[in-house]
């Protein structure tokens, strides 16, 4: 697999690195999910990390904060190789969110996010017991941070809220808000807009984009490519476990191999030039078809009269014998028409009263009875945010 170097902003490639990823491979058993991957993450930079399903995001993403510790190779941050323990990683300055919420569910906003902001508090364990002056005034800075954060993501007002009684784009939020708290140098986003309405997926993007704006570098995985192409400075395309492509939008959007990637055909070889001349070959042809069909049209319009009785006269089908017998013209057209409608409204009473109306009638009763079951459906549906929301904390370690 061939892997097109980065076609970055000036910018980009200016700034200080902040995530230095090299080599990474992770095996499972006989599976290899990522393999021998680089990618690094630059001082203000927003990267996006795509690629189909099974392509081997989360298990980088896993790699890089030491949920997994990697097969090969190993993951920097700002220029100090990290130590494969989630939470030297989280104290050295990468903070995640995760594909599956992971929430405390019983607890308020507020406490969600205090539980990420425990790695910057400097308290020891008998202060917090003895709660002394000391914790008392870590406490309460710890709390202003944390509504700031809420303020900032847009949740200052549901700080009292039961985090599973959120809505699941807030849930999104409230995720976010809780890994800020950590104040992280480098944010990663596992599908943040993964559920999201359109509205919301465009306040996702403001916020992503704010993020930024503090000084965060942003490495986000999504498979929403409206939402990645929009806003990211570079994407890196995994496919099968190997970085295939990576550069600006526009560089990967135009790489074939990446379309190719996502249809699931074969992206190794040279498909691209043969597909092209088929595919023009097969407008060329549908083009040529629809100049001949206009031309028959123009063509038919010019003997629209001559048709029109032509048209009445098959009116008055089945009995084409006579109709050949009947002199082409208006009146015999007008004549056939009238005794077509004659012989449609003498059919017509007997069709209504057809059993096929009762039929209908027993139809039309029994589709109320699914309805019921519809509404049943939807209350299953209301509950599910909270039930996420109490999966998600449990180990899931996807
Ligand atoms: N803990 C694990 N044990 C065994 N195999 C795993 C484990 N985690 C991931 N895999 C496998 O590694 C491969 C990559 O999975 P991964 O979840 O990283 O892909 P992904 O690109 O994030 O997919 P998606 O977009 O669907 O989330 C898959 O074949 C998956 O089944």
């Amino acid at each position: 697999m061939t892997t097109t170097t980065e076609n970055g902003a000036t910018k980009a490639t200016t700034a200080a690195t902040v995530l230095d990823a090299s080599g990474v491979t992770m095996r499972f058993g006989g599976l290899t999910a990522v393999r021998g991957v680089d990618l690094t993450v630059r001082e203000g930079e927003i990267v996006g990390l795509i690629g189909p399903n099974g392509a081997g995001k989360t298990t980088f993403f896993n790699c890089l904060t030491g949920l997994y510790v990697p097969t090969e190779g190993q993951v920097s941050y700002k220029g100090t190789v990290l130590p494969p323990k989630p939470h030297l990683v989280t104290q050295a300055g990468i903070a995640r969110t995760f594909q599956n919420i992971r929430l405390f569910s019983n607890m308020t906003v507020l406490e969600n996010v205090l539980v990420g902001r425990h790695t910057r508090t400097k308290e020891g364990l008998w202060s917090a017991l003895l709660r002394g002056p000391g914790f008392k005034k870590a406490e309460a800075a710890s709390r202003e941070r944390a509504m700031e954060l809420l303020e900032f993501v847009g949740l200052a007002s549901k700080a009292d809220h039961l985090a599973r009684n959120l809505p699941y784009g807030e849930q999104r939020k409230l995720e976010i808000a809780r890994a800020l708290a950590s104040d992280p140098g480098l944010l990663l986003l596992d599908e943040p807009t993964a559920g999201m309405n359109q509205a919301e997926t465009r306040t996702t993007e403001e916020l992503v984009f704010a993020i930024r704006d503090r000084g965060i570098a942003v490495l986000v995985i999504e498979h929403d490519m409206k939402f990645i192409f929009k806003l990211c400075d570079r994407v890196a395309v995994l496919v099968q476990g190997e970085k295939l492509v990576e550069g600006t939008a526009e560089v990967v959007q135009g790489d074939e191999r990446v379309v190719a990637a996502y249809l699931g055909t074969p992206f190794e070889g040279a498909p691209g030039a043969e597909e092209l001349a088929e595919v023009e070959a097969a407008e060329a042809h549908a083009e040529a078809a629809a100049e001949a069909e206009a031309a028959a049209e123009v063509a038919a319009e010019a003997e629209a009269p001559a048709e029109a009785d032509t048209e009445a006269a098959a009116d008055t089908e089945p009995e084409p014998e006579a109709a050949a017998d009947t002199e082409p013209g208006p009146k015999a057209a007008a004549d056939a028409e009238a005794e077509r409608e004659t012989t449609a409204d003498a059919e017509a009473p007997a069709a209504a009263e057809t059993p096929a109306d009762e039929d209908a009638t027993e139809a039309d009763a029994e589709a109320t009875e699914p309805e019921a079951g519809t509404e049943a459906a939807d209350d299953t549906d209301d509950a599910a945010p909270a039930a996420d929301a109490d999966s998600t904390t449990e180990g899931d370690s996807k």
